[in-house]
């Protein structure tokens, strides 16, 4: 059993130290991005984060009264996986595929490896844990592990599908951290990259505006959310999203957050807090985008932010509400939206 990446990677801590501290460490990690020597070295001495088939490795987190069964990402260092590979009888040379995706505050690099081509169960038998679906693993997870296992699948993800140039349909190479590719035939060198998209929590003053798409599990709705057109500023998108989707018009919002999603391809969330009139909360919902969108009020959206997990809902009964997990940027919108309905009410 390996021990937890938590106790070797706590960005939050950033926060307090000195930031001469902070800036060394992105110089630091700025060098093993560029200088493919420097990478391979870091490699050598860094942490491994799995996956197979895009699934993260994850073992059980040692339970406490507040956080019972809770999961969190074993660090393994790249010797002790190579020793892995020896047992399994597969060739070392599988760890240089891995990327870098950030280093800790003693300057270990981590960088994460997929290992689909290996015996999954071997391998979670070896490393001890499981590899769990990625939307999975965020309910699992929690503080820094959640956005640090989702750049790292993303980061896999964009280079099992940039293996190509699209100007001159050859092969393209990496470098040795995995920031970018390079096609030798057209000169032209491609950067992981995240579409913007704005989503949305809309409020009439007493009660909130969540939609679902068809393809949502049973009962979880969702902040309203969509990707920008070429050209488009955040506000145009917001306004013309909200207005395609169910029909309203903005009377005023403003930015809350910002967060990279790892889905469908690599998101970059602008978060916002939208309102309209009370007189102008009918819904026209647009059915080729949503299955439904609806208002709730304070009562509801606090009960569904009491579940910890999604709740069963079995098919032909009602639906319980729940919503996106507490990493996703819609929970954090509806619970400041939630703490914003209470202290207006003192
Ligand atoms: N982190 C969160 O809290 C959270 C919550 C809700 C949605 N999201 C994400 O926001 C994304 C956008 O929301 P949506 O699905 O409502 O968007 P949307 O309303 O723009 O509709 C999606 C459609 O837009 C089109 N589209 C345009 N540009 C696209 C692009 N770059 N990539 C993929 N499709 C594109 C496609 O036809 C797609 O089916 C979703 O993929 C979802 O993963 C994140
Ligand atoms: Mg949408």
């Amino acid at each position: 059993m390996f021990k937890s990446l938590r106790t070797l990677f706590r960005p939050e801590l950033v926060l307090t130290r000195s930031s001469s501290s902070y800036v060394t460490r992105m110089r630091h990690l700025m060098k093993l991005k560029e200088d493919d020597g420097a990478c391979l070295e870091a490699l050598r001495s860094g942490h491994l984060l799995l996956y197979h088939w895009l699934a993260p490795l994850l073992q059980k987190a040692p339970a406490t009264a507040s956080t019972p069964g809770l999961f969190q990402l074993p660090a393994i260092n790249t010797s002790d996986f190579e020793g892995v590979l020896d047992k399994l009888g597969k060739s070392r040379a599988l760890v240089n595929e891995a990327v870098l995706i950030a280093c800790t505050e003693q300057h270990e690099a981590q960088f994460s490896l997929d290992v689909g081509v290996l015996d999954k169960s071997e391998v979670e038998r070896l490393c001890g844990g499981a590899f769990i679906d990625l939307r999975k693993a965020f309910f699992l997870l929690r503080g820094p592990e959640a956005p640090l296992v989702a750049r790292g699948q993303a980061l896999l993800r964009w280079h099992q599908t940039h293996g190509f140039c699209s100007a001159s349909g050859h092969p393209t190479f990496r470098n040795q951290s995995g920031s970018q590719r390079v096609c030798h035939s057209s000169g032209q060198t491609y950067y992981p990259k995240m579409a913007p998209v704005v989503i949305t929590l809309i409020s009439d003053g007493t009660q909130c505006l969540l939609g679902r798409q068809a393809t949502f599990p049973r009962g979880m709705y969702s902040a309203l959310a969509g990707f920008c057109d070429m050209g488009e500023t955040i506000e145009e998108t917001l306004r013309r999203e909200v207005a395609e989707e169910v029909g309203l018009e903005l009377d005023s919002w403003r930015v809350s957050g910002t967060q990279h999603w790892p889905f469908p391809q690599s998101s970059f969330m602008v978060a916002c807090h939208a309102t309209v009139t009370p007189g102008n909360t009918q819904v026209s919902l647009n059915h080729e985008e949503l299955e439904d969108a609806r208002w709730f009020s304070l009562q509801e959206i606090e009960e569904a932010l009491r579940l910890k997990k999604p709740p069963r809902n079995p098919e032909g009964e009602t639906p319980t509400l729940w919503v996106p997990p507490s990493y996703a940027i819609a929970h954090q919108l509806v619970q400041e939206w939630v703490q914003q309905q209470r202290s207006a009410a003192r």
